[in-house]
């Protein structure tokens, strides 16, 4: 069997990966996102989420005191929308004014909500692959009222999520549909993540949690 490392503090991650029949450790990255940013220079909605995933895979992989022998995966998920002044790459709302003024300027469009993704073979005999990808899921938002605005961000959810919206929890109700993998919503793609496994040279089912060694 081989071992996953998610470098994510991402719930939602962990819970589709467990799903998937995955059992990771986890050490969350200490990554001062916005320096990275900088740092690399991009502004793309694509490239921001790819080097942070990057930037939180190499940190917990450079980590000393993290669990050896795993593949070492990061995420990140930014949502790219045009609120009326041209596409805009947000992460989580800044506070609960700047969710409400996202909900009130993105209700009845769409945008696109991208999540990189890098893998780190970091096992002993390993392929030293260091890899990444992006999976990119259009997200059709419903016309929702002020009043539902004002409900569902006092709910606190929107706060902790990428483009302040879920598919899967209370913000399911806003969504009218996706066009995409699922998953790569909630925080991983699951097929993606399985690509990069692959050109890491491991088979996807050695990483499930009951297979035998
Ligand atoms: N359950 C759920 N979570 C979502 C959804 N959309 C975005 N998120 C979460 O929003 C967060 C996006 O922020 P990120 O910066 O990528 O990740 P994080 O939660 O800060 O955790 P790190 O990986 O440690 O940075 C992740 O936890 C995603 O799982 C959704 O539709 N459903």
């Amino acid at each position: 069997m081989t071992s996953l490392l998610l470098a994510s503090a991402s719930p939602a991650r962990l819970a589709t990966l467990r799903a998937a029949g995955l059992d990771p450790a986890v050490l969350v990255s200490g990554v001062d996102e916005p320096a990275v940013v900088e740092r690399y220079g991009v502004t793309d909605a694509e490239d921001v989420c790819l080097v942070l995933a990057k930037a939180k895979a190499e940190d917990v992989a450079a980590n000393e005191d993290r669990p050896e022998d795993h593949l070492v995966l990061g995420c990140d998920s930014v949502l790219a929308v045009d609120l009326g002044e041209g596409v805009e790459v947000l992460g989580k709302p800044a506070d609960a004014a700047d969710a409400v003024r996202r909900w009130k300027a993105m209700r009845g469009r769409s945008g696109v909500l991208h999540t990189g993704h890098w893998l780190i073979d970091d096992r002993e005999d390993g392929s030293g692959a260091t890899i990444g990808g992006v999976a990119s899921v259009t997200v059709h938002f419903a016309d929702v009222t002020d009043e539902e605005i004002d409900a569902y961000v006092a709910t606190g959810e929107p706060l902790q999520v990428a483009g302040a919206f879920t598919v899967d929890g209370l913000g399911g109700a806003f969504v009218r549909g996706i066009e995409g993998d699922h998953h790569a919503v909630v925080g991983v793609s699951l097929p993606l993540l399985r690509d990069l496994v692959r050109e890491a040279g491991v088979a996807w089912p050695d990483l499930w949690a009951t297979r035998e060694a």
